[in-house]
């Protein structure tokens, strides 16, 4: 036996052993690149999408459900990612193979490539097809998602009612009949999933038969020999893996084209209550509010507010009061332009509010409403809503003023402490107060007050009417008004009936009328 250079006996297994570590390496950086480019197209779409429901119209985030809205950063994203990530990682590969298979055939059997290049699109028809139900299906499977998330937030979130009206079986007939449908999508969707591949086969084998069919042929006529048979042979080779791969994955680009477009119709919708070109910051001097001829209604041909002129004189209380719906809670939320007026002008200090930009109109406004949005975050920073730059000391004046010190010094870590979702930690009038201390730090001019229906006890009670009569001292104040105390208090009391002013003037005044405000005074408040 001859005997080699020594170093050549160890040549083979140490290229094997680089080879086999420059493969392993390149593998884990290829996963690394087009997770990382997965992931960072994910966050970004997060970011604009957040940012897009944050400036969206107050009405249009009404409309669709907080659990659907969800769905969409949770469900839709993480699709996107899954699709983003097998397309990546795949696609480039598959695509090289079939280009180099064709090259290769070209380069032995031009006539033969080309009619590969014909027959491999005709066969790919019928799975573009399937794909394109992928696309429709998973859409729905998406929508039905927000559906199931807008439906589990709702429900879990009502658990007190559904314990105390014993509506378990209620709340669960309605998942069950949720759970089916997603059921019978998915299932559909894997219908079609499934028919890709078999498809693919069936579609493979009749595209097989014709190159084998032209090769036979080629040979018998004496144009190519058994050396081209086996070249074309191992181009199929090549190719076939390569284009059954694709196939599969486009069922799944196509799941994701699905999100794609979701997502893009959110990014794309304008909102429609915009600022004015010519913008500029609304100048307070009184702030005194003129509703003039004003018209809203939330569905077209019906008239939430029917023509309502109304004047709130600088530093004076107007108190709302009406019959439920009558359109008291609607003509507060034109005031910071949740709404727009389809006709008419609201006006501050001579300003129509349209024309000034919208964060120096909302800076001039505190909402303090029944509904009390506290988030999961400690109390100092629940009061600092009101104003973020707002220093410690700022902070805890505005809860003494509010009443609110001392049951904040009472808990476990003072202003630090957490307040859990929603404000769960707290009792219902010292969420209030953290609402009303919130409003004193924010100190702007005007007051809309929407006022609590639900009944506190007595002590809790005198204490937040106690800080809401702080609050609305000096500052033009409009309440929704539903106790005694309150219209009393009030400079003016405007009587609201199906979306128009029905009666003006004084408590005295209007319960001499003896009219609409008398027969509700009688009803509605209670003594507080
Ligand atoms: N988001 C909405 N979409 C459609 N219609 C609405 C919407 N909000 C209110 N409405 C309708 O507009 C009318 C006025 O409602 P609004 O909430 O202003 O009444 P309200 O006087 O504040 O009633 P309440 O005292 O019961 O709170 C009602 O008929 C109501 O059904």
């Amino acid at each position: 036996m001859k005997t080699a250079d020594p170093r050549a006996i160890w040549l083979a297994p140490a290229m094997f052993l680089v080879l086999g570590l420059v493969r392993s390496l390149s593998l884990y950086g290829q996963t690394l690149a087009t997770n990382r480019l997965a992931l960072s197209v994910m966050r970004d779409l997060q970011n604009a999408m957040y940012a897009q429901y944050m400036n969206a119209d107050f009405a249009r985030l009404q409309r669709q459900s907080t659990g659907s809205i969800i769905s969409r950063f949770t469900n839709d994203i993480t699709m996107l990612r899954e699709s983003l990530i097998r397309s990546a990682n795949n696609l480039t590969r598959d695509v090289f193979m079939i280009v180099f298979g064709i090259a290769w055939m070209l380069w032995i059997d031009w006539a033969l490539a080309l009619f590969v290049l014909v027959v491999l699109p005709l066969a790919s028809q019928p799975v573009l097809r399937i794909g394109k139900m992928i696309r429709h299906r998973s859409d729905q499977v998406q929508t039905q998602m927000g559906d199931v998330t807008g439906f589990l937030e709702e429900s879990l979130s009502g658990a007190r009612m559904v314990k105390t009206f014993s509506l378990e079986p209620y709340a669960r007939e309605r998942a069950r009949a949720r759970f089916q449908d997603r059921f019978r999508l998915l299932l559909s969707m894997t219908r079609f999933r499934a028919m890709i591949e078999p498809v693919m086969e069936v579609a493979g084998m009749l595209a097989l038969a014709g190159v084998l069919a032209l090769l036979a042929w080629r040979s018998v006529q004496g144009e190519s020999g058994i050396e081209d048979l086996l070249g074309i042979v191992g181009a199929v080779l090549v190719i076939s893996p390569a284009a059954r791969a694709l196939g599969s994955l486009s069922g799944v680009i196509q799941e994701g084209l699905a999100v794609v477009q979701r997502v893009f119709a959110v990014l794309d919708e304008a909102p429609q209550l915009t600022e004015a070109k010519d913008a500029k910051p609304l100048k307070v001097k009184g702030a005194e509010i003129v509703f003039d001829e004003v018209e809203f209604g939330y569905e077209p041909g019906i008239s939430a507010l029917d023509h309502v002129s109304l004047t709130v004189p600088a530093g004076k209380t107007v108190a709302l009061v009406g019959p439920s719906g009558s359109g008291k809670t609607t003509l507060l939320n034109l005031i910071p332009r949740l709404y727009d007026p389809r006709s008419g002008r609201v006006e501050i200090d001579g300003q129509d509010i349209a024309r000034v930009t919208i964060a120096s109109l909302r800076g001039a406004v505190s909402l303090v409403s029944q509904d009390i949005t506290l988030f999961d975050d400690t109390v100092r920073a629940n009061i600092a809503f009101g104003r973020l730059d707002a220093s410690d000391e700022e902070i805890e004046a505005a809860a003494q003023t509010a009443d609110a010190h001392d049951f904040i010094s009472a808990l476990p870590e003072g202003y630090a402490t957490r307040v859990g979702p929603r404000g769960s930690a707290l009792s219902g009038g010292q969420r209030q107060r953290i609402a009303i201390a919130r409003a004193i730090l924010k100190d702007a001019p005007i007051l809309l007050l929407d006022e609590a229906t639900s009944a506190l006890d007595a002590q809790s009670e005198a204490r937040v009417q106690e800080a809401l009569e702080r609050l609305s001292k000096d500052r033009t104040t409009l309440v929704i008004a539903h106790r005694l105390a309150t219209v009393r208090r009030a400079d003016a009391i405007v009587v609201m009936k199906q979306g128009r002013i029905v009666e003006r003037g004084t408590h005295e005044e209007l319960t001499a009328q003896g009219g609409l405000y008398a027969e509700l005074a009688k009803l509605q408040f209670s003594e507080g």
